[in-house]
């Protein structure tokens, strides 16, 4: 076990809760996503689980101990408990090669220079790579702020909103090198995001988080196929909600077929209209009471009359 929180609750002003008897686990090399609206308190619960700010009740442990609470350390914090967010300190006077380098005073200079040349090379800063820090634009520094997080080789790595302001090859090498990371180096990480879909493929478990609350604890598997109500399964993809005999039926767009089913369960639609995503289109559907749902197929479905939900 990495991290545990028990019962933590924490606000900003006395008598207004953010967020109110948290407890969870975090294994080591466990990588934990918690996904929730805006202002539900996500970023506050990262800040009081790295030691940063400081509880109202409850207990925090890293590795059995006790983390030592904000107020009796001159610099809050934690030397093994890394987070990334829009406050992460750059030194804006020194080169982005020396902000990672500078991290690395552990390794002798050998090691030194070759991480700090894969980690530029894993966040494709190697061409800004002797500019100073203040002069590349946010989303280079967001880059920057997590190789200089990874570069402290912390036992926990905290990321909130990692993905704002990266493209789709470079999300998908990130996510890569850090789950490696967590697996050969045993380093737990705990993701904050408003965006589930992200989540689905960081994630070995997704909480959901609303209203200052826990309020579920699902595989990415079941976040996406099992959610608990619509408000929670909104957060990671489309998904269509259907009354069929007086029982609501949540269902993907792509839990469906065309082909007559006796064991699934038969829709009436007239199509709408079609948007082109790429790899499918979105096909969207009317239903008899006037809702709408959505179906995924790779062309338009302009014909179909009926659909047979496979939930
Ligand atoms: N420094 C602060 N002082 C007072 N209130 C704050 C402070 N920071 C955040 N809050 C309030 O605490 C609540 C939770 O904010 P927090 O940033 O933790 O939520 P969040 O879920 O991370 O939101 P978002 O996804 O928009 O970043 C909000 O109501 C916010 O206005």
């Amino acid at each position: 076990m990495s991290l545990k929180a028990e019962n933590i609750s924490f606000s900003y002003i006395d008598q207004k809760m953010v967020f109110k008897d948290i407890s969870f686990t975090l294994q080591a090399g466990e990588i934990l996503s918690i996904v929730g609206p805006s202002g539900t308190g996500k970023s506050s619960l990262l800040k009081c689980l790295a030691g940063l700010i400081p509880l109202n009740s409850g207990k925090i442990y890293f590795e059995d101990e006790l983390l030592p609470n904000p107020r009796d350390l001159l610099i809050p914090g934690h030397p093994e408990i890394a987070l990334v967010n829009q406050l992460f300190k750059l030194d804006e006077y020194f080169s982005v090669r020396e902000n990672i380098s500078n991290q690395l005073h552990h390794l002798n200079n050998e090691d030194r220079k070759e991480f700090t040349n894969e980690l530029l090379e894993i966040f494709e800063l190697e061409s800004l790579s002797e500019v100073k820090s203040r002069e590349i634009s946010g989303g280079e520094q967001q880059r920057l702020s997590m190789a200089c997080a990874l570069a402290k080789e912390p036992k926990c790595l905290f990321l909130d909103e990692p993905f704002v302001h990266l493209d789709v090859h470079l999300n998908k090498k990130i996510e890569d090198y850090i789950r490696e990371l967590a697996k050969v180096r045993n380093m737990s990480v705990v993701l904050v995001t408003h965006n589930g879909v992200e989540a689905l493929s960081w994630s070995d478990r997704i909480m959901v988080m609303s209203n200052g609350e826990i309020k579920s604890n699902y595989t990415p598997h079941q976040a996406y196929f099992k959610p608990k109500n619509l408000f929670e399964g909104r957060f990671f993809g489309e998904l269509n909600s259907v009354y069929i005999n007086k029982k609501q039926v949540l269902f993907r767009p792509n839990e469906y077929t065309l082909m007559a089913n006796e064991k699934a369960l038969k829709i009436d639609v007239s199509w709408k209209n079609a948007s082109f995503k790429g790899t499918y289109f979105a096909n969207y559907f009317r239903l008899e009471n006037g809702k709408t749902i959505v179906l995924y197929a790779d062309e338009e479905l302009k014909k179909t009359k009926e659909i047979y939900v496979t939930k």
